[in-house]
């Protein structure tokens, strides 16, 4: 019993309670340790969480692929839950990809993961289901029996704690955003088979650990520093965007000769943003449904690349007429390739409503060869060319490749190289020639000697001229008859 004289203090109540709650955080850290989470669930049920009641319980699921698209919060789940990871959590899945660096540590299916947010105790749980489907082989167009598995995480907590949550989803999303922009390695995608499809989803990832940087990329500064300064206007304009009403998106098209660096700096411009990138084959994507699907089943903060665009499956305007090829199989097949409509479709309209922060790359040797409606204001922000190697561009492979910054033969590997058509990945491969540094040098000399020699020939056969330098074109609204006002000819 407390008397007049000893009853405690406001302060001293305060300080009791922070020591109590501080004595109960610490046993509870403890616990989480030691005691499988399974348990802790079951003890939690039993004094007062009901987590098993359904009258008290409330769970959400959160499953991999809502409408078709990627669930960006079961993304995210799976990616905060590895933050979550105790001692007392009994199956662990752990793997290690030949070109990843670290281990990666998941929390197995079936296994329960506790949190605690103010106050609110929370149950994850990862689980997968299976439903019967048909699956379609597109080549004979015959049918088998499998099994689709479902892949979602189920959350649950007491209801009275449900507007809390209004804190703690953002909670997570924000966790999984800070993890994301400090993870190191950037994974490149590409579509999976018709199998993987069923039971990985559509896209199947590695570590791209492509070493093309800004830094080891032969380009003219002027216009690296150009389509760096791009990329970053271009993240930095989430409120831009939104205040234009403008998707938050950004097309590049890079055109160039083989060998000038096109997919090296796709590499690049991933490992700069720390992008992911989408490898997309049209010529084996199954229509302009599977397109669709497969855009759609990509992540924000992503690369879309699609290479040698004018190559990709006979992308011509079909129109509608597809269906009057008389036999069946023939309008199978027709449906079943993407058209340029398709793709236009995509990249105008759906393209703009799904998502954030997407990049879609196009590459192509023959610019020439694309449909003008390719070409179009809108389409592509931005035209990127690449070209032959210049002196610029060679000093900065001498110094990747060599390590040097200068040498007594430079002056006459830079004259040869400004009155050649050579490509960085044919210098490139020279440099990678063993040998001490006047051996590797010397065996460029002869090889840009040897080619000069052969061009010589070549261009008294045709009289053919060399394409020079390199260039960005900024396609706005204006159009593309502006172009030439807006060249950049470095
Ligand atoms: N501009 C460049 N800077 C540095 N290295 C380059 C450059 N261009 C090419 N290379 C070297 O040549 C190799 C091939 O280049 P890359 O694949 O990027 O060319 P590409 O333009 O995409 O060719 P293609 O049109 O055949 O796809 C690269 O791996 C790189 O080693
Ligand atoms: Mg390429």
């Amino acid at each position: 019993m407390f008397t007049a004289s000893n009853i405690p203090s406001t302060s001293s109540i305060l300080a009791m309670y922070s020591t109590f709650a501080a004595a109960a955080m610490l046993v509870r850290t403890i616990l989480n340790e030691l005691i499988p989470q399974w348990l802790q669930v079951k003890i939690l049920s039993i004094f007062g969480q009901f987590f098993t009641n359904p009258t008290t319980q409330m769970t959400l699921f959160i499953k991999e692929h809502a409408n078709m698209e990627l669930n960006e919060l079961y993304q995210a789940s799976e990616v905060y839950l590895s933050t979550r990871i105790t001692s007392s959590i009994g199956q662990l899945q752990v793997s290690k990809a030949p070109r990843e660096k670290s281990l990666s540590i998941k929390v197995n299916r079936g296994q329960q993961v506790l949190d605690t947010f103010r106050g609110m105790d929370l149950v994850w749980e990862f689980v997968t289901t299976e439903t019967q489907q048909i699956i379609v082989n597109y080549e004979d167009m015959s049918g088998s029996n499998g099994k689709t598995e479902h892949k979602s995480v189920t959350l649950s907590f007491h209801k009275r704690y449900k507007d809390e949550l209004n804190n703690y989803l953002p909670y997570v999303m924000e966790t999984f955003k800070c993890m994301e922009s400090e993870k190191r390695s950037v994974r490149l995608y590409a579509y999976g088979s018709v199998t993987a499809q069923y039971y990985e989803g559509p896209w199947g990832s590695i570590n791209l650990d492509h070493p093309s940087t800004f830094d080891t990329l032969a380009m003219e500064p002027e216009l690296k520093r150009e389509i760096m300064e791009d990329l970053d206007r271009f993240v930095k304009r989430k409120d831009f965007y939104r205040r234009v009403g403008k998707a938050w998106k950004r097309g590049y098209l890079l055109y160039g000769p083989p060998g000038t660096g096109k997919s090296s700096l796709v590499a690049a411009m991933a490992n700069y943003l720390k992008f992911d990138i989408y490898d997309l084959e049209l010529a084996s994507v199954q229509g302009n449904g599977g397109l669709r699907s497969l855009l759609t089943g990509t992540a924000n903060r992503s690369i879309v690349v699609i290479e040698d665009i004018d190559c990709s499956a006979q992308l011509q305007d079909r129109g509608d007429a597809g269906y009057d090829h008389g036999s069946q199989n023939q309008s199978i097949l027709y449906t079943l390739q993407v058209t340029l409509s398709g793709l236009l479709t995509f990249i105008d309209g759906l393209w703009s409503s799904c998502g954030d922060e997407r990049i879609i790359v196009f590459t192509t040797n023959h610019k020439d060869r694309l449909d003008p409606a390719l070409l179009r204001p809108g389409r592509m922000d931005m035209h990127i060319h690449m070209s032959y190697c210049s002196p610029n561009g060679f000093r900065i492979l001498a110094s990747n490749y060599l390590q040097i910054e200068n040498h007594r033969l430079f002056d006459e590997i830079e004259r040869l190289i400004k009155e050649l058509e050579v490509t960085p990945a044919e210098i490139a491969e020279e440099l990678m020639k063993g040998g001490d540094v006047d051996d590797v040098l010397e065996g460029l000399v002869g090889f840009l000697e040897k080619k000069r020699e052969k061009q010589m020939e070549l261009l008294d056969e045709s009289g053919s001229g060399k394409d020079e330098g390199m260039e960005t074109v900024e396609t706005g609204s204006k159009g593309v008859e502006e172009k030439a006002e807006m060249e950049i000819v470095s």
